[in-house]
């Protein structure tokens, strides 16, 4: 894990911040990058990775602030779908925006350890935990990492107040039915977030009714807005063309990796 850095302190940097690093891996982003709030503020975030919510347990490296940032033209497309899902009742909330390579390697090192099984009861109940990066759950080379990716859900609005996770608290399976999952103010997916089965395939032909009708609400509207779904998570979107399809950030998630920070 890596250590925590106060925003506005002098504390101790981690090795990879070294503002020496060439390139474009360097500890800021480019211009192109933005806080999805300056562009879109109607837009609610829960980002799961800066919290012990997710499928490692704790809070994943790299992720220094609660807050999502995206290439500007996937923060500007998210605000076009989000336009269209007002006026229906509906807003978008993001789990997880541009994730940086230290956080994915976070993802690679804690796979290796087939002992830590904390979260498996809630997020991989019925896959193998050796096989999450081999059946397309989770990527080594992601592209959140280069910046117009997202995963997200829809939320009925008035949104509903949410409850934070309590480590060591039991855990349910993502699958089960949704009064009995991990409480989350989302519409009804079927899963979820972050569920690692084949419930969680976007066109599963076992998720129907008012779930599938949610799954497809959120598929089309993004369509429109340019951004393309991953079969095998009914969350991951990436928004079409990339304006850096070949480049894996590393700067930290937060507003000070902005060039323009608000
Ligand atoms: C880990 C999950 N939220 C996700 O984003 N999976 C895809 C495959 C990725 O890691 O890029
Ligand atoms: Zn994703």
């Amino acid at each position: 894990m890596e250590p925590s850095v106060s925003e506005g302190g002098a504390s101790a940097r981690h090795p990879q911040d070294d503002a020496s690093r060439p390139g474009r891996n360097g500890r800021k982003a480019p211009p192109e990058f933005v806080a999805l709030r300056s562009v879109d503020p109607t837009i609610l975030q829960e980002m799961r990775y800066f919290t012990p919510h997710n499928f490692v347990g704790e809070r994943i490296d790299g992720y220094r602030q609660p807050v999502c940032l995206l290439t500007r033209p996937a923060a500007r497309a998210l605000h076009t779908a989000q336009r269209k899902l007002l006026r229906q009742g509906y807003s978008l909330k993001v789990y997880d925006c541009y994730r940086p390579q230290r956080a994915v390697d976070h993802f690679v090192r804690w796979a290796k350890d087939l002992d830590d099984e904390r979260m498996k009861r809630e997020f991989y109940p019925r896959v193998d935990k050796s096989r999450l990066f081999e059946d397309g759950y989770i990527a080594e080379k992601s592209g959140h990492s280069r910046g117009s990716t997202v995963d997200l859900t829809l939320v009925r609005l008035p949104a509903k107040p949410t409850r934070p996770y309590v480590p060591g608290e039991p855990l349910t399976p993502c699958y089960a039915p949704r009064g009995e999952r991990f409480p989350d103010n989302s519409v009804d997916m079927g899963t979820g977030y972050d569920c690692f089965d084949t419930l969680s395939h976007t066109d599963d032909p076992r998720v129907q009714g008012k779930q599938r009708a949610h799954r497809q609400l959120l598929k089309e509207t993004l369509a429109q807005a340019g951004l393309v779904n991953l079969p095998e998570e009914w969350w991951h979107y990436t928004y079409k063309p990339e304006p850096f399809p070949d480049t894996y950030f590393d700067f930290p998630v937060s507003y000070r990796s902005l060039s323009s920070p608000r």
